[in-house]
């Protein structure tokens, strides 16, 4: 029903396809919250509707995640253009291109250890170990939240401000100080296939706030779940309505 009203809603109007261009946030976005970081299923249809919005918007089609970009690879293949992992940490501007990281503080291999201990003791709870960071997921024990982020933050605060503490969903990730998202967005924007189009930002999370300011800042639009859309399934329509000709 959500579906086939998009078109009669203004604020899903955008430009034409051959003038935008699509960021897009890859967990919670594009494919639904699953229980697990490899437990995530890429709908059949997904690939499809991507591919036709690659080639309907000339190739401007990014993938901005917290993910490392490798394991974007193992879920979407080469079907985006551009791929940013780790929050912006990584950026590869083309298929089968080099990925330039961002020079940042190395953070210190006490903490993963330390992390490592205590998720140990901690049932439930798991450690998702970044180039730059690491993950203290805790979806299989709410219960344990407040002990991670305290824990979390005394490591962040010795940091000295070279790590935050990211709140993310049922999870808190310690990552280095110093891009973003929205430097991602910025970055992808000043080359082909990006420059000069309008931006379209899609994300569902905190991280996903800087991606939506740069668009902003740029004149472009962003869109939220579960604000625009109320749910992935809804924002895929959506993709597929545009490809098809009814957005
Ligand atoms: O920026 P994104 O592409 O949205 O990635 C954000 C984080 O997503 C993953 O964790 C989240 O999704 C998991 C799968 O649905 C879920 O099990 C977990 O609870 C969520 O926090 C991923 O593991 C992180 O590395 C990303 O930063």
């Amino acid at each position: 029903m959500f579906g086939s009203s998009f078109a009669q809603d203004n604020r899903f109007k955008i430009p034409p396809l051959s003038q935008t261009a699509f960021l897009l946030d890859f967990d919670g976005t594009l494919v639904d919250i699953a229980p697990t970081p490899e437990s995530v299923v890429v709908p059949p249809d997904l690939l499809e509707t991507l591919t036709h919005l690659r080639n309907a918007c000339g190739d401007a089609l990014a993938i901005i995640s917290g993910r490392p970009i490798e394991q974007i690879d193992q879920f979407l293949g080469d079907v985006p253009f551009a791929v940013a992992g780790e929050h912006g940490v990584a950026i590869r501007h083309r298929p089968g291109g080099p990925v330039e990281r961002a020079v940042l503080p190395t953070m210190p291999q006490r903490w993963l250890v330390q992390a490592s201990d205590l998720l140990a003791t901690l049932p439930g709870t798991r450690l998702e170990h970044k180039q730059g960071g690491f993950v203290l997921h805790y979806r299989a024990a709410p219960e344990k939240a407040e002990v991670l982020r305290q824990t979390a933050e005394r490591w962040v605060r010795e940091s000295d401000g070279a790590f935050m503490l990211q709140p993310a969903k049922m999870a808190w990730e310690i990552r280095p100080t110093g891009v973003d998202k929205g430097y991602a967005v910025s970055v992808l924007m000043e080359t082909a296939p990006f420059a000069g189009r309008k931006p379209v930002f899609v994300g569902d999370d905190v991280t996903d706030e800087d991606g939506m300011a740069a668009v902003h800042r740029m004149g472009g639009d962003f869109f939220r779940i579960p604000a625009d859309f109320p749910t992935p399934a809804v924002f895929r329509a959506w993709l597929a309505s545009l490809v098809a000709g009814r957005g």
